[in-house]
Formats: structure tokens, C-alpha cells, sequence
């Protein structure tokens, strides 16, 4: 009967140590090593003095055994090594002290029989220099993401000018089917004013917003071509329609609020799928487009509804201003209203070329994005 430290004694002599397969790889920082070894225990990765030792009991090309091999690398490393053994191998990743591309992994000229390169990490220089550049490129990418500061009320901004968008579109479409409705099917054309003139005095108002929102970082626009468009509107809307009746009934209401309301009935709702980064390419053409004409048109409209104000102005007086003695002088407002034609006309030039600057803008990123 043999003891239990005879036993012990005959099983130890038969696990002799022998050497794993290895596999390497590198990269301009690190390198890669694979040791061909399952079932893995007491497993210990050093490196000392730029010398990696390896031991663990696993089965490999021998059987159950312990394996053990040591490997001299060819420049300095960071002697803390990352290692992860799986049920079918062991994963070692080794840092180089300097990032640069080794001609070969051991100090050793010969290879040692052990090694061989791992095909499926592979990469020669060149390639590995691409995978760096492009991995460099996505940690700058993520570092400037994280560094640009983020908006707490970007949803809440998105939402406020998706519903401004929504009744503007709402009130603007309803002044459209109005108008086409009373026009062919009514046949009423001269009082347009006495049956949209409360909704268009409602989104008149509201286009203020149109001011307020690039004045305040809200929309990316300029702030000028928004005041030119709004006050341009409720001069003609609230000064020249609003202030007098004889111009209530008079035809040229219906154009300037037909105009108005064709080119309001695309933009918002164009605007409404940007607020949900949507986009629909018949709408963005149209928004960018119609205005060509009816920009000018319109103006043209609201010019005649001026010219037609002017003989009302000077018979009534109305907004006439009185200068004070010695000059007691009283300006007609009719004076006033022909300089503002002036300025009507410059407003329209103004707008013109920016919508069209917009226009080119857009169909530019356009191009250049499918292409
Ligand atoms: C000191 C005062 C002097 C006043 C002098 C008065 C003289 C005035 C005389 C002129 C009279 C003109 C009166 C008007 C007449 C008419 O309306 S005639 C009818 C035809 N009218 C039109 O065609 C004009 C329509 N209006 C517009 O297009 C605009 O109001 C505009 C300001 C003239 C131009 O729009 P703008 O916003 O600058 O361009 P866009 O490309 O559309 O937008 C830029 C970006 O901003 C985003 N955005 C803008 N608004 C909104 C919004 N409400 N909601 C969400 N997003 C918005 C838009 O999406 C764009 O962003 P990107 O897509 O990322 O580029």
C-alpha cells in the first residue's frame, strides 16, 4: 500500500513543465499575445526588467500539464500586463514604454519555436498606423462632443416653436380656404377685410415672436430681415387697412391678404419639420422657392394699398403731426407714407437677396451632402 506523499510524489513527476503555444501581435502602443491554453488555473502573468514570465496549469497541445515560458521583449515595456484567460486561451496585452513599430518581439535574434505571429490580430505598419490615426481621431471627436456645452432646454425650445409654427400654419391655412371658398364659391371679393381681418390682426400679433426669436438665439437667422418682413406687414395691416375704413372694401385688401397667406401656408409648415429634424423635399423646394414671386407681388399689393391710403390720409388727417410754434406746420401723414414707399422698396431688395442668399444656401448643403 503506497502513502498518500507516494502518490502525490509518482502524479507530480508525470505533470512535467512544458511550453504553451503563443501567438503575437503589436500595434504602435501595445502588444498582443494569445497563449493557446484552456481550462486555466493558478494563472501568473509578470514582467520584470522588461522580461514577461508566464505560469498556469491548463490543458494545451500536451494534455493537462503546467506551462510555463518566459519571453525577453526587444524594447523597454510598462510592467503591468493586462491578462484575461478565457476556457479556451489566455490574453495578454503588454504597453510599450515608447509608442513606435518593432521590427521584431524579442531581444533574442532567433525566434523562439514557441511563437508564432497571430494572423487574426495581424496588421503591418502602414495598416496599424491607420487604425491609430483613426482611433486618435475618434477620441478628439468624442472629447470635443463632450466639451461642447449641452443645452438643458433644447427640447422645451423645440417645442415652443414647433406649436408657434403649428398656429401660425393653423391660422394661416384657415385665411387661405376662407378666402378660396368666399371667392369661388360666394363670389364675395370686397369684404375680405369685414371676415379675416380678427385672424390676420391674430397672426399678425403673433409674428412678433418672428423678431423676438433670432433676436434671442432661438432660430439661427438674421434679425434685421424679420423686422423688415413683420413691421413692413402691420404697417399696411393695422396703419393703412385697420385705420381706414374706405380702405376696408377695396380689392386690393384681398390680394395683399391672398399673397400673405399662399407664402405662409409653406414656410410654416416647413419650419414644423425642422423643429422635428424632418424633412420633406416637395416643401423645402416650395418654401424656397414660391417666394420668388409672390415676394414681389405682395409688395407690389401693399405699394398700390399705400398709393390708394394717400389721397384718405391728406382729405382726413388723420396721424397728422402738428409741429409747434414758430415752425406751426402740419406734416400729412400722406408726406410720410411716400417716403416710407421708399423704404418699401429697399426693404423688399433687402429680403429679396436674402431669401435668395438662403435659398442658395440650402440647395448648396443640399448638393453637397448627396453627393
Ligand atoms: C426699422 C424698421 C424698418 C422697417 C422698414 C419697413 C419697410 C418694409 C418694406 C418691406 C415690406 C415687406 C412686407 C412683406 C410682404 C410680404 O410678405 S409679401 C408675401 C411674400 N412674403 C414672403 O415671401 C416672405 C416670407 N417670409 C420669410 O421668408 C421670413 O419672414 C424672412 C425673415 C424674410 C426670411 O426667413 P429666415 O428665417 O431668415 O430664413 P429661413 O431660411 O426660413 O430660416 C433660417 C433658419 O432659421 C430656422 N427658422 C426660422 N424661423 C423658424 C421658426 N419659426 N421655427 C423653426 N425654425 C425657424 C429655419 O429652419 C432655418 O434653419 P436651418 O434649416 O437650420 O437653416
Amino acid at each position: 500500500m503506497k502513502s498518500t506523499r507516494e502518490l502525490c510524489g509518482l502524479f507530480c513527476s508525470e505533470m512535467q513543465t512544458l511550453t504553451p503555444r503563443v501567438y503575437w501581435a503589436q500595434r504602435h502602443k501595445e502588444i498582443y499575445l494569445r497563449v493557446e491554453l484552456s481550462d486555466v488555473q493558478d494563472l501568473d502573468v509578470s514582467i520584470k526588467e522588461h522580461i514577461l514570465h508566464f505560469t498556469a496549469q491548463g490543458h494545451g497541445a500536451k494534455g493537462s500539464n503546467e506551462y510555463k515560458f518566459s519571453l525577453e521583449f526587444l524594447e523597454p515595456v510598462k510592467d503591468k500586463p493586462v491578462f484575461k484567460a478565457t476556457q479556451r486561451e489566455v490574453n495578454i496585452t503588454v504597453q510599450k514604454v515608447e509608442s513606435q513599430w518593432w521590427e521584431r518581439l524579442t531581444w533574442q535574434l532567433k525566434k523562439p519555436v514557441f511563437l508564432a505571429p497571430d494572423f487574426d490580430r495581424w496588421l503591418d505598419e502602414s495598416d496599424a498606423e491607420l487604425e491609430l490615426k483613426v482611433k486618435e481621431d475618434q477620441i478628439t471627436k468624442v472629447s470635443m462632443e463632450s466639451r461642447v456645452p449641452q443645452d438643458h432646454f433644447h427640447n422645451l425650445k423645440r417645442g415652443y416653436l414647433f406649436m408657434y409654427n403649428l398656429v401660425q400654419f393653423l391660422g394661416f391655412s384657415w385665411i387661405f380656404v376662407n378666402m378660396t371658398v368666399r371667392l369661388f364659391i360666394l363670389d364675395s371679393f370686397y369684404d375680405t377685410f369685414h371676415s379675416i381681418a380678427d385672424m390676420m390682426y391674430f397672426c399678425q400679433i403673433l409674428a412678433v415672436a418672428e423678431i423676438v426669436n433670432p433676436a434671442i438665439g432661438l432660430v439661427k437667422t438674421g434679425v434685421i430681415p424679420a423686422v423688415i418682413q413683420v413691421v413692413g406687414r402691420n404697417v399696411i395691416l393695422f396703419v393703412i387697412f385697420g385705420s381706414l375704413e374706405e380702405m376696408q372694401n377695396k380689392a386690393v385688401v384681398f390680394f395683399v391678404f391672398y399673397l400673405w397667406s399662399m407664402i405662409e401656408i409653406f414656410r410654416y409648415p416647413f419650419y414644423m419639420l425642422c423643429c422635428i429634424d424632418t424633412e420633406w423635399k416637395t416643401l423645402t423646394w416650395l418654401r424656397y422657392t414660391i417666394w420668388m414671386p409672390l415676394y414681389p407681388l405682395g409688395v407690389l399689393a401693399e405699394a398700390v394699398a399705400v398709393v390708394q391710403s394717400l389721397a384718405i390720409f391728406n382729405e382726413t388727417r388723420l396721424f397728422s403731426i402738428n409741429l409747434p410754434w414758430p415752425l406751426r406746420m402740419s406734416i400729412s401723414f400722406a408726406l410720410i407714407l411716400q417716403i416710407y414707399l421708399v423704404f418699401m422698396f429697399l426693404g423688399l431688395f433687402i429680403n429679396f437677396r436674402h431669401l435668395y442668399n438662403q435659398r442658395r444656401k440650402r440647395f448648396r448643403t443640399k448638393k453637397r451632402k448627396t453627393n
